[in-house]
């Protein structure tokens, strides 16, 4: 019987081939109207290329539109629990101040209580802070979590993070009730002893320290509890001067370490605030990595990654609907991308095992540990020769990847701060496949935390755009490299996202010329009278009424297609402008590219605006500024064209018809400016530079000859 189940999207993909095809030809019909109108004025040229860089951006969706699937897997089939192979699970966590340790232990916890066979399981904590402060915290968590996991089992608890469990309300019988109570006392001391230890301790993140490597149980290692998964903690060594590649320079420490300890063939790497919220989701994905058919090529099983803290409207497009529903367009190719957290990765696959022989320089390839290079041609836990601690610990260290291809090829590769991406293109390229996979919308696999402020999250965004576009503008670009080794439609995926930051051209274009135009009288679309006009009105509305589909069809309310429309404009104006611009900065070497961490850390006032659904504006004015002014400039240049179309200048209707829609769709900045009076209203003065910025522009378009 099979492990699981696929079905085509055969309703979603019919409709996206025909809109595809409608929307098309309009589109040949406005670049014939471009082509044989078009003057050689700068306003003109600069519209046609708007339209025409967006145009590109639309053909590339369009492979993920192509063939959408929908998995089932059936965990009830799997072999009995003594045949299933270990899982070694890796947490990343930096900063026990952004990343307060409660949130990251609950992760930790969440991970060893899964519904697996506990000597099956080996969690593997990074600490790139090598902060005493997590150091600690991971032993409370350890005495926690022993009272816990036997409690989650004999009860066969759904939640098994323990600060969700709490949060909802439980009922049983009266044994039940009981030991209930008397867990979530300790889980009260143990929140209280987190506390202390973060209040008494040093948390500076240590950019120089020894590595550490940590066994953690209860002093004696003799007597494992065979209900109690392996828990690691693991701090690579860190010197200011050397490299240390970020998150994907922790996975291949915890690689090479977890080798020599547990050597499991399936990896699940999670972000520390991504807790496990479905216990089930190793046997879920080990419904596909045993699936004979899916796994000879099969790297990973990618989970979504949700939030347990959005707001009712997700008023900043946290959840990121369109990249998921994409994922499901291309689990009908060759796979989703890999998504930095929530996934189950075979080992062999970061190996390149498929290409390994044995006459190539292994030393070049994994270092110059023999421990290690045994390890990979074993598949089992090896039996090591030599001190394992010591040989752990050079495995940890600085100089063990010098010389060596770590990180270059296979493996959590560095090239670009968007390691996941990078690392899944790489695998695709290598004729790897991957399974997206979620059991239902209502039991997310993982939860993580989302930024709940606007400026933060348009920070972490733009720190994955420059990421991308390391990756866009390389050799690497998916558009040349990806074309020669995965299908075309796959690659379309990939370059959709490298070049998706693009789109700040055209829009900065959409939200300034035709409002120039409007002071100026010229004329950029075709007027009422001609056929043409239409043409662009359908666009509009084609547009809009396929995304507004696709968010109906993928379960969202209408609201959400506002959201996604208005996040998207003010990412472009914002997080994809400065993406970048610090990408030329990198490219001619004024500031590398480097991974600024997002705070999980709640901070209540934003909180509170957020549960509210209200948008916080007190942002870097950075980031405001743009956005007020293009929204004054449009207010501005509305106005001054119903005044010519009265003076008789003859209406032009599209040029007005672009200011209005921006205005509309981002009425929550004006709000923010005149109306709110609260901690996250646009801060005056940035209203008035914007004012001055705007008055400005809109000046010197009207009089300037
Ligand atoms: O030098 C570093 C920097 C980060 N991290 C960890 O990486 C994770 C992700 O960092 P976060 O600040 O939460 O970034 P996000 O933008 O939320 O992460 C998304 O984007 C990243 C790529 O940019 C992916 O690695 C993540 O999995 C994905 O969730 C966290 O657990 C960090 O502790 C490290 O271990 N070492
Ligand atoms: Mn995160």
């Amino acid at each position: 019987m099979d492990l699981n189940k696929w079905q085509s999207l055969k309703k979603r993909m019919v409709i996206n081939r025909v809109h595809a095809l409608i929307h098309g030809a309009a589109l040949a019909a406005l670049f014939y109207y471009r082509i044989t109108s078009i003057s050689k004025s700068v306003p003109h040229l600069l519209i046609f290329a708007a339209e025409l860089i967006l145009s590109f951006q639309w053909l590339l969706s369009q492979g993920a539109k192509w063939n959408p699937v929908s998995r089932t897997a059936c965990p009830d089939r799997l072999p009995a629990d003594d045949n299933l192979p270990s899982v070694d699970v890796f947490v990343c966590t930096t900063d026990p101040v952004k990343e307060p340790s409660l949130g990251v232990m609950n992760t930790v916890i969440s991970a060893m209580a899964l519904d697996y066979p506990p000597h099956k399981l080996h969690v593997y904590l990074s600490d790139d802070g090598g902060s005493p402060v997590t150091f600690r915290a991971v032993k409370e968590a350890w005495g926690f979590a022993k009272m816990w996991i036997p409690f989650c089992r004999k009860y066969m608890v759904n939640n098994r993070c323990p600060q969700a469990y709490f949060l909802t309300e439980q009922t049983g019988d009266h044994h039940f009730l009981l030991e209930k109570t008397s867990i979530q006392n300790a889980y009260e001391d143990f929140k209280i002893s987190l506390a202390k230890i973060s209040a008494g301790t040093d948390s500076r993140v240590s950019k120089d320290h020894q590595p550490i490597i940590e066994v953690i149980n209860d002093g004696d290692e003799m007597d494992k509890d065979p209900q109690m998964p392996l828990l690691v903690y693991v701090a690579r060594e860190k010197r200011p001067s050397h490299p240390h590649h970020f998150k994907a320079g922790a996975l291949n420490v915890l690689l090479r370490v977890s080798a020599l300890l547990s050597n499991s063939p399936y990896i699940l790497v999670l972000d520390c605030d991504m807790y496990c919220n479905d216990p089930k989701s190793a046997r879920q994905a080990m419904c596909f990595h045993l699936d004979p058919n899916l796994s000879p090529d099969l790297a990973f099983v990618q989970f979504p990654q949700r939030f347990h803290n959005l707001c009712d409207k997700d008023i900043y497009d946290s959840e990121f609907r369109h990249a998921w529903e994409k994922w499901e367009g291309l689990d009908g190719l060759n796979g989703p991308i890999l998504s930095g957290s929530g996934f189950y990765m075979k080992r062999e696959a970061l190996y390149r095992s498929q290409q390994l022989e044995k006459n190539v320089d292994t030393m070049k390839r994994f270092g110059s540990s023999k421990e290690f290079i045994n390890s990979v041609y074993t598949h089992k836990k090896p039996n090591c020769m030599s001190d394992e601690q010591k040989e752990m610990e050079f495995l940890a260290s600085c100089r063990y990847e010098k010389g060596s291809k770590w990180g270059e090829q296979a493996r959590f590769r560095y090239f670009a701060v968007v390691e996941d991406y990078f690392t899944g293109l790489n695998l695709h390229c290598e004729g790897w496949k991957s399974v997206y996979y979620e059991s239902s919308r209502a039991r997310p696999g993982f939860l993580g935390t989302a930024p709940e402020n606007l400026g933060e999250a348009l920070v972490q965004q733009g720190r994955w755009f420059v990421g991308l576009n390391q990756v866009a503008f390389s050799k690497y670009s998916p558009l040349v490299y990806g074309v020669l080794k995965m299908p075309i439609w796959q690659s379309m995926c990939y370059a959709e996202n490298a070049f998706s930051s693009i789109s700040f051209l055209p829009l900065y274009i959409l939200a300034l010329l035709p409002q120039i135009s409007l002071l100026r009288g010229i004329h950029l679309y075709p007027q009422l009278s001609s056929p043409f006009f239409f043409v662009f009105v359908f666009l509009f509305v084609s547009s809009q009424a396929k995304h507004l589909q696709e968010v109906l069809t993928t379960g969202y309310r209408t609201s959400t297609w506002i959201t996604e429309q208005r996040m998207w404009t003010i990412r472009c104006f914002t997080a994809y402008l400065y993406a970048n611009v610090n990408t030329i900065m990198d490219k001619i070497g004024w500031r590398k590219a480097s991974f600024l961490l997002t705070s999980k850390a709640a901070d209540e006032a934003a909180a509170e605006l957020y549960r509210k659904g209200m948008y916080n504006f007190d942002a870097p004015s950075l980031l405001i500024v743009p956005m007020c002014t293009l929204y004054m400039i449009n207010m501005g240049s509305f106005v001054a064209g119903i005044w010519q179309a009265g003076k008789g200048n003859g209406m032009m209707l599209i040029e007005s018809l672009i200011p209005v829609f921006g205005i509309i769709l981002n009425l929550p900045l004006l709000q923010g400016m005149v109306v709110r009076k609260d901690k996250g209203r646009v801060p005056t003065n940035v209203s008035i530079v914007s004012l001055l910025l705007s008055s400005i522009v809109m000046a010197y378009a009207s009089f300037a000859t």
